[in-house]
């Protein structure tokens, strides 16, 4: 049934459409492939500790958990890796609908493990670890799956810009978010300014970045970096089955049709109005005529 699914032709159209649509990109990221991408692999694995795990659900919905507790999740070398593994893994997982990004034991993520930093901080070693962690992070948020940062805890640094690589944020009570780079004498290099600035606006993002300034919960709403906030008790770890329970309004029905939801909206976003336009009318013409279309001109479905 898997393998029926993912060499259906209209799923085979979906990912050329894709292909297509994000070979301009492909060209700014040259310059860390191949030989130089392997240099940076053997640097990052010289710094291990923590994994990134992933467990995908028959819901559709993969839950992926930052896990470094002893460093508040900061990212080592290694786990670095691993997220691009995960994020290998979740490109070709076809049934996929939903991704929820997490941190273990109660905190999100303290950003880069500040051992790794210290070693590498010359600026050419910084540089493709910057690269590296941009490409990873921009296929992130490219996945054909609504995705969500459960922010429990501390997103500081890094993990500030990691909640940006997903499509919404989600936080506890307690939470806090914080671009924190000013105050370590840098700027995010994960792509986590650029896309702040497409979610809150350059304004707020000036402000959040030139101030450093912790967002909560309440500042999180108001600006719109937060979409919403969970009122699980704290520390009984059903924060998590919120979130499940929050991104299913997004996740409910045929898998073809929320990828193809997310992919048009990643066009709309990424790609000029002519190019974004020609991605949309691919993308409709791998659902047009699929099952769910058809099942629900079937059942003369009415919208009241
Ligand atoms: C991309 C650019 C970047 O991400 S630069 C990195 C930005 N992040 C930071 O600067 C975080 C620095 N850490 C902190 O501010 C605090 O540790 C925070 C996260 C607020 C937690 O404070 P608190 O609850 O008091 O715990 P703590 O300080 O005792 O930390 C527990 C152990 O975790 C460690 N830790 C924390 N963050 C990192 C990190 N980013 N890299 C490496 N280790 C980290 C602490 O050093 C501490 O370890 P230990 O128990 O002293 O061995």
């Amino acid at each position: 049934m898997a393998l029926c699914a993912a060499s259906h032709p209209l799923l085979q159209n979906t990912r050329n459409a894709l292909r297509r649509c994000f070979k301009q990109n492909r060209a700014f990221y040259s310059n860390i492939s191949g030989p130089q991408e392997e240099e940076i692999r053997q640097k990052l694995r010289i710094f291990p500790g923590g994994s990134v795990d992933l467990q995908k659900q028959e819901s559709g919905i993969a839950v992926m958990t930052v896990n470094n507790p002893a460093r508040m999740n900061a990212f080592s070398g290694s786990m670095m890796l691993e997220l691009e593994e995960r994020v290998n893994e979740l490109e070709t997982w076809t049934e996929g609908k939903g991704l929820i990004v997490q941190g273990a034991a109660g905190t999100f993520c303290s950003g880069s493990d500040l051992n790794a930093v210290r070693a590498i901080s010359n600026p050419q070693d910084g540089m493709k670890m910057c690269m590296f962690m941009q490409k990873t992070l921009t296929r992130l948020l490219r996945l054909p799956l609504i995705s969500v940062a459960l922010v429990e805890g501390k997103a500081l640094g890094g993990g500030a810009e990691l909640t940006t690589a997903c499509d919404f944020r989600l936080m506890t009570s307690d939470a806090v978010i914080q671009f924190v780079h000013k105050h370590m004498g840098l700027v995010p290099g994960w792509g986590g300014a650029a896309r702040l600035v497409r979610i809150v606006g350059s304004q707020n993002a000036l402000k959040l970045l030139g101030g450093a300034k912790k967002v909560d919960p309440h500042l999180g709403r108001q600006i719109g970096l937060v979409d919403e906030v969970l009122s699980s008790p704290l520390g009984e770890g059903s924060s998590l089955v919120e979130a499940e329970q929050w991104l299913s309004q997004f996740t409910k029905g045929s898998a073809p049709v929320i990828r193809a939801v997310k992919q048009v909206v990643v066009s709309g976003r990424e790609l000029s109005l002519e190019e974004a336009l020609r991605t949309e009318k691919d993308i409709f013409g791998t659902v047009w005529g699929g099952p769910a279309n058809l099942e629900a001109l079937a059942q003369k479905t009415k919208h009241k």
